[in-house]
């Protein structure tokens, strides 16, 4: 049986032949080296998060004061990391969090088009921001059978709002993922001071031009009038949601509604009350509001305020290490932001699947020496909070 801890053997055995990996398998060296790699406006703008950057900082930090248990004399020769959500089964717990940027980190600017590949490669899920490059549905296509999710900005206008929806359930993703912390851009020192917004030149607005909802509000076509049809977009982007809004969104679609953004258990408890099918607890990795707590140390409030509904987390996660904590304080499943976009920027769609696949193997390794058979033996371990 193969495991996904088997990549350190080939990497090992590729070592042999004089071959070293072409990306690094760390965040930090990655990080250096997209730095190096990037355009300054595209870096600024995915490395940056909001104000001073003490919650971006703190997401990633918070992680080293939770520790976990070995546990000895247990048979951890074959591991399974799968995991049961929405009714599927997935491969492993990890998935691609949204990322509006993915399309312009490439050189080819179809950025979202080779996450969807590493998707397909990886077994991964990729969730698609509604920012991208490509329309929704050429993302859906490049999946192949790994099955993907639609994160939802819902604009003002309700006959866009609608139509995306639509678009989604009907392209084949699994799940509508609604995200509630960024109707307005946070204050990101970074990008002001460079002035730049990628969206305001045009970047990242496939899924609005090629909506017929979208088009009708125009007086010419995106093709003709892209300044006009930017501003229509800045125009409509984000919607104030309120608890009010929630039979609204639930009469758009059959699909599993998650709410992206919830950290706090009594927003987990009223959004399982209005009948969202998810909690997905995320402070957008700090880039949204600054002088939070790390979102890993609010996942366990969540995870206790949500039952038996799946919680997905994402913010800080770095590492395989990571994974395997934020599922020991009950995550069911794990996004990654950052770190897969700077694979991604680096070599494509190989260059994402590398880093989940280091991802992986980290968490397989981690579990294997640990003795955590299963996710379930993971939760079960739980992990301990061991100095501020
Ligand atoms: C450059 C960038 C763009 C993002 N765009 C979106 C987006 O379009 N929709 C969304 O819900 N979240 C978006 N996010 C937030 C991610 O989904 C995720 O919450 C965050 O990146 C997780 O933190 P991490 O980067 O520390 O892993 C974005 C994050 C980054 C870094
Ligand atoms: O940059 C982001 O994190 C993001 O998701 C976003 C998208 C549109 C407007 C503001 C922020």
């Amino acid at each position: 049986m193969a495991h996904y801890g088997d990549f350190q053997n080939a990497i090992y055995g590729a070592g042999l032949r004089g071959v070293v990996p072409t990306l690094p398998v760390d965040f930090a060296t990655l990080e250096q080296r997209a730095r190096a790699a990037l355009p300054p406006a595209v870096l600024s703008y995915l490395q940056g998060g909001c104000g001073d950057e003490f919650t971006q900082d703190e997401n990633a930090r918070a992680f080293r004061h939770w520790g976990l248990t070995p546990r000895m004399m247990v048979d951890c020769s074959r591991r399974n990391l799968s995991i049961d959500l929405f009714g599927m089964t997935l491969p492993t717990p990890l998935f691609m969090a949204p990322v509006g940027i993915n399309g312009i980190c490439t050189q080819d600017q179809h950025g979202d088009l080779a996450a969807a590949r590493a998707s397909a490669i990886t077994g991964v899920p990729l969730m698609a921001s509604t920012l991208s490059n490509d329309p929704l549905e050429t993302v859906a296509e490049t999946l192949g059978d790994t099955p993907g999710f639609f994160q939802l900005y819902t604009p003002k206008d309700v006959g866009v709002a609608e139509s995306l929806v639509h678009r989604a359930e009907a392209a084949g993703y699994k799940a509508i993922v609604v995200t509630l912390d960024t109707w307005v851009t946070g204050w990101r020192p970074r990008d002001l001071n460079a002035a730049n917004f990628p969206q305001l030149r045009g970047h990242v607005l496939m899924n609005y031009f090629s909506d017929p909802a979208f088009r009708k509000l125009l007086a010419k076509p995106p093709e003709e009038d892209p300044a006009a049809a930017i501003g229509a977009w800045a125009a409509t982007f984000g919607r104030v949601l309120t608890w009010a809004d929630m039979p609204w969104l639930r009469s758009l679609t059959k699909l599993p509604i998650v709410l992206k953004g919830i950290c706090y258990p009594d927003d987990a408890r009223r959004a399982i009350d209005e009948g969202a099918d998810g909690i997905y607890c995320s402070n957008h990795g700090g880039r949204q509001a600054n002088g939070g707590i790390a979102a890993i140390d609010m996942l366990p409030g969540v995870v206790a305020a949500s039952g038996s509904t799946p919680v997905l987390f994402d913010s800080g996660v770095r590492s395989g290490t990571d994974v395997v904590k934020a599922l020991a304080l009950g995550a069911t499943a794990i996004g990654v932001g950052r770190p897969y976009t700077y694979g991604l920027a680096l070599d494509g769609a190989a260059g994402a699947a590398h880093v989940l696949k280091c991802l992986l193997a980290e968490a397989d390794l981690l579990m294997a020496v640990n003795g955590y058979p299963t996710i379930a033996d993971v939760r079960a371990a739980g992990a301990v909070r061991q100095h501020p």
